[in-house]
C-alpha cells in the first residue's frame, strides 16, 4: 500500500465534515500562491525537460491552471449548491434535491507534453469537488515532475501527495483502491488504466490522444487557415493532444496551402527554426527516433518533403516538416505524429474526407476552415470527435465553459470548469418523505388497491 495513499484516504471521512466551501477555497489559494512562488523554477523545469520557451511555458503551462483556479473560485458555490428538483406526478408529497459529494481519494496520472497544466489543472477539479489527490506526473519529464512535488509540498500532506517514478509506480498506484482516476495519456496506457480500474470499480476519467484531422473547404481564406494551423501544429514542437495531426485541402487549393505554410512557419521562427528562441524540442532520444523514422518512411514510400525535414538528434530538433504525397502505407498516416510533421492530403469530393475521417477512431479534435455555413455545419453534423473548431485550432482547450474531452479512442468523461468537478464528484439524490400516499402500493394487495395500481400505471405511462 502507498503511504501517501493511506495518509490521505484515512482522512476522508473526516474531510466530508471538515472541507467545505471556505477550506477548499483556501486549498486552491494555496496552490495558486504555490505555482506564483516556484514561477522561476516551472520555468527552468520545461526549458530542461522541453526546450521551452518561456512564452509557450506561461501561455500553455501556467495560464491555463491560473485560468482554472480563478474560474473555479467564482464558480465554485454555485456548483456546490444543493439542487432542489421538482416531484413528478409518481413523487407528489416528497422533496428531493440533488447533493454534489466528493468522490473520495483520488489518482491524477500526467502525460509529459504539458507536464504542469495536466498535473495540476486536474487536481484543481479534484481539491473544488472535495476530494483528496495522489498525483503521478510523467517521469520523461523529470525536472517538471520535481517542480510539481515541490509545488505540491506546500499543501497539506493529508490532502495532496505526488508519487514519482514510470510504470513501475503507475502499475503499483493503479492497484489501490482510489475512487475516481484521471489519465491523462495514450490510448494504448488508458486501455490498461481502464482495465486496472475495472478490478476495484473506481470511476474513471480518460483523456487521450489519436490524430486529430483538418478540413479545409474550398472557400476557406488559406492565408488564416495556414497561420492558425502553424501555430496549433508547431506549438510545443507539435507535443500537443489538440494539435492537427494532417490536413484535408481540395486538390486545387493544395499548393497555395503548402506556400501560405510555409510563409507562416518563416514567419513564426524565421528562416532557420533551430536558431529560434520560439520552437520547443522533442521530449527523448525515443520520441525523436521515432519521428525521424517516420519522416524517412515516407520519403522512402514516395512523400515529398515540401518544407522541412531536416534534423539534429543531438539537439533533438526536428524542423517544422511538411509532407505531401503521402500514403495510408505510411506511418504518418496511421500513428498519432505528436510531433512538427503535417501531412497535406488534397483531396477532390468531401465525401471522401468525411468518410475517411469515420472510418478512423474517434479523433480528439476536429479543425475544419471555411466560410459557408452548410460546408462547416456538414463536416460538424457528419463526424464524430471530442471537439470541433472551427476557424481556429487548439484555443477551444482555454474555454472554461466548453466541456473538454474525447470521445472513444480520444477519451472518456470531461475535464474543466464545471465538468471538472462533476467528474471528482458524485451526484448524490436525496429523496425525503413528507407526505407521499405510498401505502397505497404496499401489501396486501386489495382488489381497491390492485385497481389504483392499475389507474396509476396507466396515467404515468400516458404523462410520465
Ligand atoms: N486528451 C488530453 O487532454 C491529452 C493531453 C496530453 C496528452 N494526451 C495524449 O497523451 C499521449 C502522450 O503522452 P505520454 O506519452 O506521456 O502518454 P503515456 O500514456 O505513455 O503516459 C502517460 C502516463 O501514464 C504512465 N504510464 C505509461 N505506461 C503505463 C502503464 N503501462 N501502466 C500505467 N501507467 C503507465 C506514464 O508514466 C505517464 O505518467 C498522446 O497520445 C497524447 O495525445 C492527451
Amino acid at each position: 500500500m502507498s503511504a501517501a495513499f493511506e495518509r490521505l484516504a484515512a482522512g476522508a471521512i473526516a474531510r466530508r465534515r471538515s472541507f467545505g466551501l471556505k477550506e477548499r477555497r483556501a486549498a486552491l489559494e494555496a496552490l495558486r500562491a504555490a505555482i506564483g512562488a516556484h514561477e522561476s523554477a516551472i520555468l527552468a523545469a520545461l526549458k530542461a525537460d522541453l526546450g521551452k520557451p518561456e512564452a509557450e511555458t506561461r501561455l500553455t503551462e501556467i495560464l491555463p491552471i491560473q485560468s482554472e483556479i480563478s474560474h473555479t473560485l467564482r464558480h465554485l458555490r454555485g456548483w456546490m449548491r444543493v439542487r432542489r428538483v421538482r416531484p413528478t406526478l409518481a413523487m407528489l408529497g416528497t422533496r428531493a434535491r440533488i447533493r454534489p459529494e466528493p468522490k473520495g481519494t483520488a489518482l491524477i496520472i500526467a502525460p509529459w507534453n504539458y507536464p504542469l497544466s495536466l498535473a495540476l489543472g486536474p487536481l484543481v477539479s479534484a481539491l473544488a469537488a472535495g476530494c483528496a489527490a495522489v498525483i503521478k506526473p510523467s517521469e520523461l519529464a523529470p525536472a517538471t515532475a520535481g517542480v510539481v512535488a515541490r509545488i505540491v509540498a506546500d499543501l497539506p500532506a493529508d490532502l495532496v501527495a505526488v508519487e514519482q517514478g514510470g510504470v513501475e509506480t503507475a502499475s503499483a498506484l493503479l492497484a489501490l483502491p482510489f475512487d475516481h482516476i484521471f489519465f491523462t495519456g495514450s490510448p494504448e496506457v488508458g486501455r490498461v488504466v481502464m482495465a486496472a480500474a475495472a478490478k476495484t470499480l473506481a470511476s474513471v476519467t480518460l483523456e487521450l490522444g489519436g490524430k486529430s484531422p483538418v478540413v479545409i473547404g474550398p472557400g476557406a481564406d488559406l492565408a488564416r487557415a495556414a497561420r492558425m494551423i502553424a501555430w496549433g501544429k508547431f506549438a510545443n514542437a507539435g507535443q500537443t493532444c489538440i494539435a492537427p495531426d494532417h490536413v484535408f485541402v481540395p486538390r486545387a487549393q493544395e499548393g497555395a496551402l503548402i506556400a501560405a505554410l510555409r510563409a507562416e512557419i518563416t514567419r513564426m521562427y524565421g528562416a532557420e527554426p533551430k536558431a529560434s528562441g520560439s520552437f520547443a524540442r522533442i521530449i527523448n532520444a525515443r520520441h525523436f527516433a521515432r519521428l525521424a523514422g517516420l519522416v524517412d518512411e515516407a520519403r522512402l514510400k514516395g512523400a515529398e518533403v515540401a518544407v522541412g525535414g531536416t534534423a539534429d538528434a543531438q539537439a533533438r530538433y526536428l524542423a517544422p516538416t511538411i509532407l505531401t504525397r503521402t500514403s495510408a502505407e505510411m506511418g504518418v498516416e496511421q500513428t498519432e505524429l505528436f510531433g512538427p510533421i503535417l501531412p497535406v492530403i488534397g483531396y477532390d469530393r468531401l465525401e471522401e474526407v468525411l468518410e475517411r475521417i469515420n472510418a478512423g477512431p474517434k479523433p480528439l479534435a476536429l479543425y475544419v476552415f471555411e466560410k459557408e455555413r452548410t460546408f462547416i455545419e456538414r463536416v460538424c453534423a457528419e463526424t464524430s470527435s471530442g471537439a470541433v473548431g472551427i476557424n481556429v485550432t487548439l484555443a477551444h482547450y482555454l474555454h472554461l465553459n466548453l466541456p473538454f474531452g474525447g470521445i472513444g479512442n480520444s477519451g472518456l468523461g470531461a475535464a474543466h470548469g464545471i465538468w471538472g468537478f462533476r467528474a471528482f464528484s458524485h451526484e448524490k439524490p436525496v429523496l425525503e418523505n413528507r407526505f407521499a400516499p405510498l401505502g397505497n402500493f404496499m401489501p396486501p394487495y386489495s382488489g381497491g388497491k390492485l385497481k389504483l395500481i392499475r389507474a396509476m400505471a396507466k396515467l404515468l405511462g400516458r404523462i410520465g
